[in-house]
């Protein structure tokens, strides 16, 4: 089976205290992960330390930057590179996430300048696309998100590509409580992978992860899970509760 991820996105919230609370609160309820399952933990980077030192040992666990910087160091003051991540023992970076696209003006072009510099240090990306309202209104969605695809990673080696993560969040659910539903969710993950076979077959696109996110709570994980193509989820708000989070972690295929 393809691995089935967890994935909690913090963002931008948490005092160090709030998140060493939580952190401990989602370790100690009680929860399993079958060989295919993970929780990965995307927190802010003053966190990642802490939260990376509570994990240690914890199998099938990890935790994820929430960006990083096309160059690996040098005079680019306030950025973090992966370097730096890697030196820390972090696995995973979030890329492109619409926060970041919308208001860091990341675009599908530096995105994939990301993946390579995250890739090429050994990490995993963990990849975000979807679309605005507008675009769903106009029907346009399914052409919008393989172009996403398309112009960050189909750059990649198959074998590479085999390394990314995919985390569809669609905007208009995302922090407004109105999720996709399962159906609308399988739809487009089935689409995604079908662009993804046509560009490098069957076998490699049905290796890769793909998550959905955007108002994912602890009641409608499982339904949401269940879709064939959706390989668990990328969860905001829900994931700063650590009884939900673990149900979500719990709703895991
Ligand atoms: O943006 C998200 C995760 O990256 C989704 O956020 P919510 O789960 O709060 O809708």
């Amino acid at each position: 089976m393809r691995k089935q991820v967890a994935a909690a996105n913090w963002k931008m919230n948490l005092t160090y205290q709030q998140a060493e609370e939580l952190i401990t609160g989602i370790i100690n309820t009680p929860h399993e992960l079958s060989a295919d399952q993970y929780a990965v933990f995307a927190v802010p980077f003053p966190y990642l330390t802490m939260v990376a030192d509570k994990l240690k040992g914890k199998a099938n666990t990890g935790v994820a930057a929430q960006n990083c910087y096309t160059k690996t160091s040098g005079a680019y003051t306030g950025e973090t590179s992966v370097e730096m991540l890697k030196s820390i023992e972090v696995g995973y970076v979030v890329l492109g996430h619409s926060e970041r696209r919308e208001y860091f003006n990341e675009s599908n072009e530096m995105l994939a300048e990301k993946v390579n510099v995250v890739l090429g240090a050994g990490l995993t990306p963990i990849f975000c696309c979807g679309e605005a309202l507008s675009i769903r209104e106009a029907g346009t969605q399914n052409e919008y998100v393989g172009n996403q695809l398309k112009e960050s990673l189909f750059h990649l080696s198959a074998d590479d590509l085999k390394k990314v993560i995919i985390a569809y969040e669609p905007i208009w659910a995302i922090g407004t409580g109105k999720t996709a539903t399962s159906e609308q969710a399988q739809e487009m993950h089935a689409h995604l992978r079908s662009v993804l076979a046509a560009q490098y077959g069957t076998d490699v696109a049905n290796e890769i992860s793909i998550l959905y996110g955007g108002s994912v709570k602890g009641s409608n994980a499982k339904e949401i899970f269940g879709q064939p193509d959706v390989d668990g989820g990328l969860v905001g708000g829900a994931s700063l509760k650590a009884d939900e989070f673990v149900q979500i972690i719990q709703s895991l295929k």
